[in-house]
């Protein structure tokens, strides 16, 4: 006889059902594609990663619950009026709305099926106008009182970056990484890991590869996400696309049980909103379970 097997909600993908805050089996299947950018460090790029419901939900979040955003220093203390990042946040439990329930467990399964929900810090929504912006740093803090295993879980072990509003009339807000190499970049990444699958004999080996003109028009085909403009010898400038969202690990394996440290190649910044404006969100996995307290419970 067949064994009971628990029903299982299935959404259909057509139809973008409501998301059932309770429920992660009531979220909407994802339709999100990936793309490698780098091993290592390891980033990835997710179009699609935020449905068009999702996009609107957040995008209505009201203008009053955005506050001037805060940088930790490396002894660990808060400031909101730091010139380095000049942009206004909210944060977002999950608990907070269904979509961000279901945004959130997507950002742990694909991290890992088996990834405790506790490991992710509330989302962060941070808003750009023109002339705002946030400088280069690093998500893994400097600071060990930011990254206690018993309140905060250890150290950000991974971040997703979303692009969840994009005005049309945008110039400049892309995320630029300085330490990674764009794909098909001049400059070979010694030991920086990026441009993953390039041809590294330059057209060298067997005959009948691409020629230069087709291998541009394959390097082409990343410009609609990264800014193919910016010279490379500033490393890895993503386009503010909305939906998509940008996943990197932050810290580097452990060796030996050893702690992990941060890893400085994951240095990036939210470059100067020229015009227009720019919403992005920011999905932080921390090593261990969070307390309670800092999961906006
Ligand atoms: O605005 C961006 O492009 C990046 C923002 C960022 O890195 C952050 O909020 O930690
Ligand atoms: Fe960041």
């Amino acid at each position: 006889m067949a064994a009971h097997l628990p029903r299982l909600s299935v959404a259909k993908a057509t139809q973008e059902p409501l998301a059932d805050a309770r429920n992660p089996d009531l979220c909407p299947p994802h339709t999100y594609t990936t793309h490698l950018i780098s091993l290592s460090p390891l980033v990835i790029y997710i179009p699609s990663f935020l449905s068009t419901s999702e996009i609107s939900h957040l995008q209505s979040t009201p203008l009053s619950a955005f506050e001037r955003s805060s940088v930790a220093d490396s002894s660990g203390a808060q400031s909101s009026n730091a010139t380095t990042r000049t942009s206004s946040s909210t944060s977002l439990s999950a608990n907070s709305s269904p979509h961000v329930r279901c945004i959130t467990e997507r950002a742990r399964q694909f991290q890992s099926l088996s990834l405790d929900p506790a490991h992710i810090e509330p989302l962060q929504l941070v808003k750009y106008g023109a002339g705002q912006q946030y400088h280069e740093h690093t998500d893994w803090f400097t600071s060990p009182s930011q990254a206690t295993w018993e309140e905060h879980g250890g150290n950000r072990l991974s971040s997703f970056f979303a692009y969840v509003e994009v005005s049309d009339d945008i110039i400049g807000g892309g995320t630029r990484f300085p330490f990674l190499d764009a794909p098909g970049a001049e400059r070979h990444g010694e030991g920086l890991g990026t441009g993953v699958f390039r041809d590294p004999a330059m057209g060298l080996g067997p005959p009948g590869g691409p020629n230069a003109t087709e291998r541009a028009k394959r390097e082409e085909e990343w410009c609609k996400w990264i800014d193919c403009n910016e010279p490379w010898e500033n490393g890895l400038t993503f386009r503010p696309v909305e939906g998509s969202a940008v996943f990197w690990v932050n810290l580097l394996p452990t060796k030996g049980g050893k702690a992990r440290v941060g890893d400085e190649r994951t240095v990036h910044a939210g470059l100067p909103v020229l015009r227009g404006r720019k919403m992005g969100m920011n999905i932080w996995t921390r090593e261990g379970r969070m307390s309670g307290k800092y999961r906006g419970e």
